[in-house]
């Protein structure tokens, strides 16, 4: 049996997307999240996943988002952002399915100054529900960690009560993580902050699973966005078996059910991760990676390498090495050269998607 078994090609929404991570969590896999900011992006993503029959997961960014739309645009009062991931979400579900691939359509990081920008997708979701009876986007991340955690908690059930009756996921974010995250710097927050505790996570499923059962929490374990020097970032992912079996055991003195790995975690800040803090945190129920910093480094590694392998092509439009007259169309197409960054970011998902085991899982 493998995940089409579970869940259809296409965009998922609703029940199928717990089914997915069931289907993860109980086969000790994750699915990787990677940060798409354009269709070139997003369809090199999609192309690795029908590549290595995986699901996959797309998530936009705030500021990705507004980038989706044209950095020309004005994004007063989000409303870039807000387009932006509108058209991003029917250019993915509009291609989706000719890839073959379960997909989840997400949107990263949302702080509390950007609440607005998720204000536009609920709407947008509340639409496209009254018309096809699913939501446009698959799920969405709300990062209150900067807040108390009562406002925090708070923030999450309110916006929760509103997404689960149309089949939206709540991803939510407790303790901080590090380094950048659109335009919030965390390069110099509390250690302490870095690392949650369980008693913190499990107030947070104490409230949510009072209204669904679809949401899953980034808990931090020492997780910093970007790619910095080795020995700068202490991942403990290994912190995340105490989450499940606080969780376990407060699940079971309620309600007299065994539950085994409870939470559906997420690991923030995938770059730079060794593959045994990868498995590691697999192991402990994380379902979804997010990577960006390392995708958006591969996507640039084949254009730069194009630029500097053809550079006596892409001078001048007419004459290279090979002759004063030779037309040089077939090397300055953005079609030639954007491809080249297009297969070595498939290539990169490729080894996110093999990192975390979902590889032949279709
Ligand atoms: O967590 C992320 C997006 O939310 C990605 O982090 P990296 O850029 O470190 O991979
Ligand atoms: O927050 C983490 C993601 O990598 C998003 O980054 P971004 O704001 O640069 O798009
Ligand atoms: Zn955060
Ligand atoms: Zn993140």
């Amino acid at each position: 049996m493998g995940v089409l078994d579970v869940v259809p090609a296409g965009v998922l929404t609703g029940d199928n997307v717990r089914k997915l991570f069931d289907y993860a969590k109980e086969n000790q896999f994750a699915i990787p999240a990677i940060n798409v900011t354009s269709t070139s992006t997003a369809n090199a993503v999609l192309e690795a996943a029908r590549d290595i029959k995986s699901p996959i997961i797309l998530q936009v960014s705030q500021g990705g988002s507004a980038f989706f739309a044209g950095k020309g645009l004005s994004n007063d009062g989000q409303k870039a952002s807000i387009l932006g991931a509108i058209s991003a979400a029917h250019h993915i579900r509009n291609v989706a399915k000719a890839y073959g691939v379960p997909v989840v359509l997400h949107s990263d990081h949302c702080a509390h100054k950007l609440l607005p920008w998720f204000d536009g997708m609920l709407e947008a979701n509340e639409a496209y529900f009254k018309a096809h009876g699913e939501p446009l986007f698959s799920s969405h991340m709300l990062d209150l960690s900067e807040e108390p955690k009562e406002e925090n908690i708070a923030t999450c059930v309110k916006y929760f009560k509103r997404m689960a009756p149309i089949g939206l996921w709540l991803e939510m974010e407790i303790g901080i993580t590090g380094g950048e995250e659109d335009g919030v710097d965390n390069t110099g927050v509390d250690n302490a902050a870095l690392y949650t505790q369980p008693e913190d996570v499990y107030d947070v499923y104490k409230a949510l699973s009072e209204i669904g059962p679809n949401f899953s929490i980034a808990a931090a374990f020492g997780n910093v966005h970007g790619v910095y020097k080795p020995g700068n970032v202490h991942l403990h992912p290994e912190l995340l078996a105490k989450h499940q079996e606080y969780a376990s055991k407060k699940i079971e003195e309620a309600t007299g059910n065994k539950a085994v790995k409870p939470l559906y975690l997420v690991f923030h800040g995938g770059s730079g991760s060794t593959k045994e803090e990868i498995s590691t945190a697999v192991r402990n129920g994380v379902v979804k990676m997010n990577v960006d910093t390392d995708t958006q480094f591969a996507y640039l590694a084949g254009i730069r390498d194009f630029f500097d392998n053809k550079k006596g092509y892409l001078q001048t439009q007419v004459g290279n090495p090979e002759g004063a007259d030779k037309p040089n169309k077939k090397f300055y197409d953005p079609r030639v050269w954007v491809r080249e960054g297009e297969k070595t970011l498939s290539k990169r998902v490729e080894e996110a998607c093999t990192d975390l085991g979902n590889v032949n899982r279709l």
